[in-house]
């Protein structure tokens, strides 16, 4: 992580909260009124001891009353209007980033799923909390602190100094609250997500989890992974809740003490009782801002590191560069000296790659497992970037075309094939709201799905889930290959097309890229199975991420077979011989 990166995300974020300036100067010129209005009590204290107790005039004390209710009144209005408006601005600044972090944490989780890519929606979340929060609004009351300190000086010097001292042990008590508390916060935190995660892992694969008896181990290790966030959890409210206590505490004895310290100026004739009782309650507001910050400093900690969090993902993550919208692509793929680095890796799964595909030829990638060919099917449709080289598509690398754009133009089929929520044709329709029932069809009917999708109950309305449901392997590996081919995309990358087909699947598959060929369009096939080869007209091997063959299919499965007889031949009985 660069500095400049976090620095980037850190002046994206401040930016958006920007936006809310005019707002937090309205809760500005509001949290003026309420504050001043909180004078209302200690005057009113004032007034009723010195004034209607002295006097003994019913009707000031009732005027006086009457007046202080309205005062309390609007001071109440004008207090949950900012709280409106905060609720308002914080809900903003949420929906302002709310699109671009689900981005940035998509982007990101294709390339490296690592933290920041799991918790950004969160970090977003904690921040949106803090800013709807009272806490947040205590910011806007602490400059009156030293308005109200300065009142009491005005009363009487002891008493002022009394009250800057209890603010100031109050402040030191935050600060050692904040060093105390931080790193445990920031464990648990983490352990809460781990918990969450373990949960979340051991949930999605129930079936593989029941099936081979994992069910008490995977418990244990959640089990496990909970009692870290819990005890995290503990010993976080253990020390939040201790200085929260010792905070309330002196607060109560530094408003007694003020009061006996007020009653001994009294006694000595160096105060009016009104200023005594007023000065106590101007000291109770003046601290109330800072018990506020201390009782909830858990959700500025949280905030603060979803902050800079968040300052991470946007700042390594930046937005999407518009770029010019160029016309449909020929199926002409041409890759040059690609090198592939998986995100995170150092060693290159891909070394200097290069082959080209011509409309209406189909390429299989072959190759023993962890050769290259997912590390290829990932570069080709620009979910993994070239480390070196490149990849032309009709001329143009890759990354001219928008990401979504390069999607309508490259139909990929990974070798997991997983659905969404929703129906059959929302899925082949790759989620759109409204699918063009007439592009589903056909998509349906060039990767040969149409008659198997018209059997399910609801034919293609029938609804399916994220783990493919009612779904047979095959069923939504077929699915899949008709969402690969939604949208008439030039060029198709089938990832292990038929890992999960039988005959009559494969066969299907087969008539599918046969087709697509026929249109000039180009296919890629990366496969272990010969019946996934049938349609190529030329292959790539690959092992250890480089290239060992490329040209006609014939060509290099004879030479291949060549280079096994001789291999063979050294050191079998034949070359003995
Ligand atoms: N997400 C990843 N992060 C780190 N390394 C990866 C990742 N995916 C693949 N690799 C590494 O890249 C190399 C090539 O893997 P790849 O999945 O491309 O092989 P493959 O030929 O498709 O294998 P298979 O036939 O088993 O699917 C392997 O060494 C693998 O460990």
């Amino acid at each position: 992580m660069t500095t400049s990166a976090i620095d980037q995300g850190r002046r994206e974020l401040r930016a958006v909260r920007r936006r809310s300036r005019p707002f937090l100067w309205f809760v500005a010129v509001f949290s003026f009124f309420v504050n001043l209005l909180m004078l209302t009590g200690p005057i009113y204290m004032l007034q009723v001891y010195d004034r209607v107790l002295g006097s003994g005039s019913e009707a000031t004390l009732v005027a006086l009353s009457v007046l202080v209710v309205f005062l309390y009144a609007m001071m109440g209005i004008l207090d949950y209007v900012r709280g409106r408006i905060m609720g308002r601005v914080a809900a903003r600044f949420q929906a302002a980033l709310e699109l671009r972090v689900f981005d940035a944490v998509v982007r990101r989780a294709a390339v490296k799923p690592d933290r920041l890519a799991r918790t950004g929606l969160a970090d977003l979340e904690s921040v949106q909390r803090l800013m709807a929060s009272p806490v947040l609004m205590a910011l806007f009351d602490i400059p009156w602190t030293p308005i109200f300190v300065a009142a009491i000086f005005l009363f009487h010097p002891w008493l002022g100094l009394l009250a800057t001292a209890g603010g100031l042990v109050l402040i030191a008590l935050t600060v050692v609250n904040q060093t105390v508390s931080r790193n445990p916060a920031l464990r648990s935190n983490a352990a809460i997500q781990q918990a969450d995660q373990t949960a979340e892992q051991i949930r999605s694969e129930s079936e593989m989890v029941r099936a081979l008896g994992m069910q008490t181990h995977a418990f244990r290790r959640w089990m496990n992974a909970r009692g870290d966030a819990l005890s995290g959890q503990i010993a976080t409210a253990d020390i939040t809740g201790s200085f929260s206590t010792l905070t309330r505490t002196l607060r109560l004895l530094l408003q007694s003490a003020m009061l006996g310290l007020g009653a001994y100026l009294v006694l000595r004739s160096e105060l009016t009782p009104g200023a005594m009782i007023a000065g106590s309650i101007l000291m109770g507001r003046a601290l109330a801002p800072v018990e506020l910050a201390i009782g909830q400093w858990p959700l500025v900690e949280r905030a603060r590191a979803g902050w800079t969090d968040l300052a991470c993902l946007l700042g390594e993550v930046p937005p999407e560069e518009e770029r010019t919208a160029l016309p449909k692509p020929r199926a002409n793929l041409d890759v040059q000296q690609l090198t592939v680095v998986p995100p995170g890796e150092q060693q290159a799964s891909l070394r200097l790659v290069s082959f080209a595909v011509q409309p209406g030829q189909a390429v299989g990638v072959i190759g023993p497992s962890g050769s290259g060919k997912s590390t290829l099917a990932r570069a080709l449709t620009g979910v993994w970037r070239p480390a070196g080289g490149r990849i032309r598509l009709d001329g143009a690398a890759l990354d001219q075309y928008a990401p979504d754009v390069l999607g309508q133009h490259i139909g990929y089929l990974p070798q997991r094939v997983t659905l969404f929520d929703g129906t059959v044709a929302e899925n082949i329709a790759r989620l759109s709201p409204q699918p063009d029932a007439e592009l589903v069809v056909e998509a349906a009917k060039k990767a040969d799905a149409h008659q198997m999708i018209l059997q399910l109950p609801d034919g293609y309305d029938t609804r399916v889930t994220g783990a493919g449901g009612r779904l047979s392997g095959g069923q939504v590996q077929r699915i899949g290959l008709a969402r690969a081919m939604y949208g008439d995309p030039v060029v198709l990358v089938l990832d292990e097309p038929n890992s999960n087909l039988d005959n009559e699947g494969s066969e299907a598959v087969n008539r599918a890229i046969r087709g697509f060929k026929a249109e000039g369009k180009a296919v890629l096939i990366m496969a272990h199975r010969p019946a996934a080869l049938r349609e190529c007209d030329l292959l790539l091997m690959l092992e250890g991420g480089i290239r060992v063959a490329f040209g006609p299919k014939d060509e290099v499965l004879r030479a291949r077979v060549q280079n096994h007889r001789q291999i063979s031949g050294h050191i079998g009985p034949a070359g003995v011989r």
